[in-house]
């Protein structure tokens, strides 16, 4: 069986030289929830773009990423059929987010136009079956009363519900999340949360989310990836994952990753047990 995710040798060097991402090995197994945790700057969204296929990695012959079985880029260069890789693939990208005039029903119809021939999606014919899936999703979502409203006027935290009522529709069985909840107040974060967490525990969906909230990561991530200054210095269990752990991996910066996190000084969140084994940690 193939990964959700496959990461090998990946580096990238901006054009200003900046060294965003270091030499980055990493796998993800299909059902897996995971946080991608780090301080500003640290290269989570260049990574989570380098997954989405947005930016290409330095060229190298060891250079690769897979999605879902598919090739996303290797070497360096983006796969020439990315289109038909991202179709397999959900993302609550900024990028990737609502068409603002559309209805919201339409916007998650979206997430079914890679398997209908082209005319019915530039004309918008859906069938009854569809759009009742569209309803169906939104209301796991908990936003069906907004299926008529135009995306614009939702509010920032039912336009990330809506961005996943999308990719249920589309059957992702690999969901990219990139900061959803960096500007929703806490409770539409929570909300944004659960619903990501249920979609992998319910259809058992592998979904990959960064987040600046290290509180957010340990209370709903049962795995975490860190990042400092382009590097992975910690992959495994959230609940291994202390404030001490935390301070020494990233020293006077590890304030700012647990500025939100309101929890004791010393006691990790628990989590359900993770199927990798033993977490990996290295100091920066
Ligand atoms: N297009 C670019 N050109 C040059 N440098 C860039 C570019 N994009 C990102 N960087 C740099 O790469 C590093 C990683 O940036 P990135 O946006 O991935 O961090 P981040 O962890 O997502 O930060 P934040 O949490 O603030 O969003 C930063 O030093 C950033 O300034």
């Amino acid at each position: 069986m193939h990964h959700a995710l496959r990461i090998e040798q990946l580096n990238k060097h901006f054009a200003n030289g900046k060294h965003a991402l270091n030499n980055i090995n990493l796998t993800v197994a299909q059902g897996e929830m995971v946080a991608l945790i780090g301080a500003s700057g640290s290269g989570k969204s260049t990574l989570m773009r380098h997954m989405a296929g947005l930016v290409s990695a330095d060229a190298g012959p060891g250079s690769l990423i897979e999605v879902d079985g598919c090739c996303v880029q290797q070497g360096g260069r983006v796969h020439r059929n990315i289109r038909q890789v991202r179709a397999r693939i959900g993302f609550v990208f900024q990028q990737f987010n609502l068409v603002d005039r559309l209805p919201v029903q339409v916007n998650v119809l979206v997430g079914l136009l890679h398997r209908m021939p082209l005319w019915r999606g530039l004309l918008r014919w859906f069938t009854e079956q569809e759009r009742a899936q569209a309803i169906e999703a939104l209301q796991r979502v908990g936003i069906a009363e907004c299926h008529a409203q135009r995306a614009s006027t939702l509010s920032g935290g039912q336009q990330q519900r809506a961005a996943i009522a999308r990719t249920l529709v589309q059957g992702a069985k690999v969901v990219l999340a990139d900061e959803p909840i960096a500007s929703l107040d806490p409770e539409s974060s929570r909300k944004v949360m659960e619903i990501l967490a249920r979609i992998n525990r319910e259809d058992r969906c592998t979904v990959i989310v960064s987040l600046h909230q290290v509180d957010m990561a340990l209370k709903y991530c049962p795995r975490v990836v860190a990042l400092n200054q382009g590097c992975v210095v910690y992959d495994g269990p959230a609940s291994a994952l202390t404030p001490d752990l935390l301070r020494e991996l990233y020293g006077v910066q590890a304030d700012e990753i647990l500025a939100d996190a309101q929890r004791p000084a010393t006691s990790p969140v628990l989590v359900p047990s993770a199927p990798w084994g033993s977490p990996v940690a290295q100091t920066a």
